[in-house]
């Protein structure tokens, strides 16, 4: 029996919280007294052992973090630190602004979520006390997976942090996020918010992250990140981090840092790709890309690979036509028109396989964490500014070789492309190139030809995807490797398995009548075309949308045990039921980027969001499990399931 007022552990309720907030303060005065002592002298990399006054440390238990961090990073099974930890971490822990790179899968994340939490901690931060961390991630799936790491990490801390990146209704998370400490955010949702949310309010905001900072100030983000910058304190502290950040990432003025850090782990490295990262390209007939493709499939039944197309038009045709074939592996697609639960689905769906092909356009080509990734395909190199191509095709091939393991790339050029191969070589990667083998070659034009011939919904998406994949080559400001009047357009639609070429109306100036002929190819093009383009393309997009619902969609399991040669009766996908969804999921896309670019998350304007498990008690637990929406639900469910694989 314990008497009353007394508790188990001695004391009464008074004498115990006492207690533990003298502990508390004892151990915030302790972190604090090491941090300032610990510190590495400002403008120097830790891990430079001539320049730092001891060595670097290596685990996390060597550096001034909080019990709750420590518990947290034990559990996750966290011990030593990577190299970018090593060297970053001490510095922001001292308070400093930071600029910080390091190549793909090298552990960026818990390079900055640990000092968010560590100042939030020192700080003793409440739920009322408001936003104290604010991370920004260009794309959802991308947010969702930092969450789920501070998730991880943080669950021994008692501030809250939520997930905002868009997908319902705004009220429905208005109240929650009021109440957050921590917020992972891609950027239109979080001006949302700021806009409209009553009682949101950045204003004793601590510290700002960005990462995949240099495609955050990319011109497509600048106006959101812009307005959002403008609602922040100056005083906070900034942190920036990518796989390709230079000190000269464009535009830094705006984010007010202050004498910043810059970390950049592999510069003095060879290769700025990992080194266990063997690349490759291919120059190929630009009308055998398809049958290369296919054939590469069919040659890696038993591995697990990401395909890089540059369109949701592309993604869609190929991998549409490629279920239908039945290649004998899983094959999945993802991309912006996709609704944001299905995506999620889709990416850890693809996650939890060991033998799958994903088609994706850039929405999986930063920072998501795919488990073991055999290779990575690009069958089209770029699709956005050209400084950024090299940038892209790091991000992309970061896909796989994370975290100490192995992968390989194959980049499919035409021969007037191999430019791009060079640009790639230029910049520190070392690419070699590979000869197509042509024995094992596997023809499908004629193939492609009969599926279309046989539905016309597949022949509208063929022509959808290759209007789509033209004006992405016309829109790309090189033209040494991307043009259009090097491409022997009429045979690579044949070789698409379209009986005529389809008319190019993205590209038809209304002065100059010659039909059949695209713009890019004519010589006196007029100015307005691209407006023009991304006008006629929506309404194209609308029609086609709505003679899609009408017709009926099927889906085709992806197996050779079949023995179809594709003509053969549609079968249910056992591991994909959403087809039909996807038609009406375009329609959500209006805030995507351009009609066929990237679907990073720019100006979305949609919402899912996740309590964090707070330490304060069973009610307040309680209270926020109830408040969880359906969607958040899923995602967490979603999260869980992938944190068991
Ligand atoms: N200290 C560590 N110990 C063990 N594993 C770690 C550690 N830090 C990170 N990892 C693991 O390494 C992988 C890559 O980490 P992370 O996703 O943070 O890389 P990144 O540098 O952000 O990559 P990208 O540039 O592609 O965004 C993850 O699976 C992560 O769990």
């Amino acid at each position: 029996m314990v008497a009353k007022g007394k508790q188990r552990g001695g004391g009464t309720h008074k004498e115990q919280r006492s207690k533990k907030h003298e502990r508390l303060e004892e151990e915030i005065q302790t972190l604090e007294q090491r941090i300032a002592a610990e510190a590495p002298p400002p403008g120097t990399n830790p891990l430079a052992n001539d320049l730092a006054s001891k060595p670097a440390a290596k685990s996390f238990r060597e550096l001034p973090l909080s019990r709750p961090t420590l518990q947290g990073l034990e559990e996750g099974g966290y011990k030593t630190m990577k190299d970018i930890q090593r060297a970053c971490i001490p510095h922001i822990l001292a308070g400093r602004d930071l600029l910080g790179a390091a190549k793909t899968g090298s552990g960026k994340t818990l390079a900055f979520l640990i000092p968010v939490m560590e100042r939030l901690f020192r700080l003793k931060w409440s739920k009322l006390d408001g936003l104290g961390g604010l991370v920004i991630s260009p794309t959802r799936e991308l947010a969702i997976q930092i969450f789920e790491v501070l998730r991880k990490v943080g669950k021994k801390h008692e501030m809250s942090a939520g997930l905002v990146i868009g997908g319902k209704d705004v009220g429905q998370e208005q109240e929650r996020v009021t109440h957050m400490n921590i917020l992972v955010c891609t950027p239109g949702r979080l001006l949302q918010h700021m806009d409209e949310t009553y009682g949101f309010d950045a204003c004793n905001l601590q510290v700002l992250v960005l990462d995949e900072a240099d495609r955050i100030l990319d011109l497509g983000f600048s106006a959101t990140i812009n307005s959002i910058v403008e609602n922040l304190p100056k005083s906070r502290q900034t942190l920036l981090f990518s796989a390709t950040l230079s000190k000269q990432v464009r535009d830094l003025a705006r984010l007010s840092l202050k004498e910043p850090e810059y970390i950049a782990i592999h510069e003095a490295s060879s290769t700025v790709t990992p080194s266990r990262l063997q690349q490759h390209y291919m120059v190929v007939n630009p009308a055998e890309k398809l049958d290369v493709l296919w054939s590469f499939i069919k040659m890696h039944l038993k591995s697990k690979s990401i395909v890089f197309l540059s369109s949701c038009n592309q993604v869609r045709f190929v991998h549409e036509v490629f279920c239908r074939l039945r290649p004998g592996v899983v094959l999945s697609a993802l991309h912006g028109k996709i609704k944001q639960e299905k995506r999620l689905q889709i990416f850890l769906d693809f996650c939890e396989r060991k033998e799958a092909v994903l088609f994706a356009t850039d929405v999986a080509g930063r920072g998501l964490d795919f488990p073991e990734v055999d290779w990575v395909i690009q069958a089209i190199c770029a699709q956005v500014d050209c400084p950024e191509d090299v940038a892209t095709y790091i991000h992309r091939v970061g896909r796989t070789a994370r975290n100490e393991a192995k992968g390989k790339s194959l980049l499919l050029l035409c021969e007037h492309e191999k430019k791009m191969a060079s640009n790639v070589q230029e910049a520190r990667i070392p690419i070699k190139q590979i000869q197509v083998n042509k024995s094992r070659m596997q023809p499908l034009h004629q193939k492609l030809a009969t599926l279309l011939s046989q539905d016309a919904s597949l022949k509208h998406m063929a022509q959808k995807a290759f209007v789509s994949y033209l004006r992405s080559v016309h829109l790309q400001p090189d033209k040494q490797i991307f043009d259009v009047n090097k491409l022997p357009v009429e045979l690579l639609a044949s070789s698409w398995g379209l009986p005529t070429m389809p008319r190019l109306r993205f590209v038809a100036a209304p002065a100059v009548k010659k039909k059949n002929i695209p713009y890019a190819l004519r010589e006196d093009g007029n100015k307005g075309a691209e407006k023009e383009e991304k006008e006629e393309e929506e309404e194209e997009e609308e029609e086609e949308e709505e003679e899609e619902e009408k017709s009926q969609r099927t889906r085709v399991i992806a197996t050779d045990e079949e023995g179809s040669d594709g003509a053969g009766p549609a079968k249910e996908n056992d591991d994909d039921d959403d087809d039909d969804e996807e038609e009406e999921e375009e329609e959500e896309e209006q805030g995507a980027r351009s009609s066929d670019g990237s679907d990073e998350e720019n100006s979305d304007v949609e919402v899912a969001s996740a309590g964090w498990k707070g330490g304060k008690g069973k009610e307040e637990a309680i209270d926020k499990k109830r408040s969880l929406q359906d969607e958040e639900e899923l995602a967490l469910t979603l999260l869980k399931k992938r944190q068991r694989v």
